[in-house]
């Protein structure tokens, strides 16, 4: 993980180097994920984007936990899960702690807990488990859903773009989009159905998009693509419960817990197609599931998510 965060990517492959320039490095590999050792299995992580209900990014604190927690393992190990209760929210305004337990380490499977601290108290409690790469003949997945491929399909900030030329925008829509355009998320999207992406009609449970970090990472270390991924997996899950509800939006949304599953090798600044459907809500939760699939029709990792979500009626005359 080390090696892979510190390498230049000139000093790689000749052809790797022309085509992915220093100032293209993705800010997840050389700052967000980038943890300060303070001493043995204890690390400090800061932040790079802040979402508007400032609190910190739930990606941001799981990805952290992950690249922590592989710290502390071999480099024949691989991540294949971690479980994660966010207890208390993030405070963007400090630092997050990241204190790594080592819980055991076996013939095939090594498992890591990780406690996130802030301001003395944990935000996240995180179990992390890798194993060493074993044959199978036990080897099944569901196929790939068929979409559209990304380069015919547009970024959320084209998307964007495109709703700013519609005349009937009022203007305090046009300041939430254009705050949205000026955030530097370090996550490219591509909505396979933006309309079912935005709900601007009430749909099922169900939304498509293609992802990739923004910036090159490079091929290299796995474990550091499993953290991009989770980084990434938090993103736009949980809004995929309110899909079927138009008549609502979110006044308090947070996820709860994230599990997320390693199934195969992947690049985690390729496209890759993030499927997420949300099979129950009830009692102010839902409950949201993710597949990430390679372009070639790999499932790469699942994941499954809880949040708690509070609503309220949407107002008659929005435009958005
Ligand atoms: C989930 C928790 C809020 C649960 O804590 P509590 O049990 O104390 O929370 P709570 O529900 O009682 O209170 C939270 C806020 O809701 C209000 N509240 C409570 N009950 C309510 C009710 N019945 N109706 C209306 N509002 C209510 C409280 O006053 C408070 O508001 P007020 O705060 O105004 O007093 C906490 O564990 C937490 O913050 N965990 C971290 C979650 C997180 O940060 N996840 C990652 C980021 S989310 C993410 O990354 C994904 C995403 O956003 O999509």
């Amino acid at each position: 993980l080390k090696e892979e965060q510190s390498k230049n990517p000139d000093e790689s492959s000749e052809s790797s180097a022309a085509q992915c320039p220093q100032d293209l490095r993705s800010v997840l590999v050389t700052s967000v994920l980038n943890l300060e050792q303070l001493d043995i299995d204890l690390y400090r992580g800061t932040h790079h984007w802040v979402p508007r209900t400032q609190r910190l990014f739930g990606g941001q604190i799981i990805g952290q936990a992950l690249v922590a927690a592989a710290k502390s393992v071999g480099d024949n190990l691989y991540a294949h899960s971690l479980h994660c209760y966010f207890v208390r929210a993030g405070d963007p305004k400090v630092p997050v702690l990241y204190q790594v337990d080592r819980t055991r380490d076996g013939r095939s499977f090594t498992v890591r807990s990780v406690k996130a601290i802030q301001h003395g108290q944990p935000i996240l409690i995180c179990q992390a488990s890798f194993q060493v790469l074993q044959p199978s003949p036990l080897q099944h997945q569901f196929p790939m859903p068929v979409v559209p491929q990304p380069e015919d399909l547009l970024t959320v900030e084209e998307l964007i773009q495109r709703y700013l030329s519609k005349p009937d925008l009022t203007e305090s829509a046009k300041q939430g989009l254009n705050k949205l355009l000026a955030t530097e998320v370090p996550i490219e999207m591509k909505p396979v159905s933006p309309a079912h992406f935005y709900r601007f009609a009430p749909g099922e449970p169900r939304r498509l998009f293609w992802a990739r970090a923004r910036g090159y990472i490079g091929e290299g270390d796995m474990k550091l693509h499993c953290c991009v991924a989770a980084y990434v997996s938090d993103f736009a899950l949980l809004g995929t419960v309110l899909l079927p509800y138009s008549k609502y939006k979110a006044r308090f949304t947070a996820s709860l817990d994230h599990a997320m599953w390693f199934h195969s090798t992947f690049r985690s600044d390729e496209w890759m197609l993030y499927e997420c459907d949300s099979p129950w809500a009830g009692s102010s939760r839902g409950l949201a599931q993710c597949r990430l699939w390679r372009r070639d029709g790999v499932l790469a990792a699942s994941c499954s998510q809880e949040g708690v979500l509070r609503v309220k009626p949407v107002a008659e005359n929005s435009k958005l």
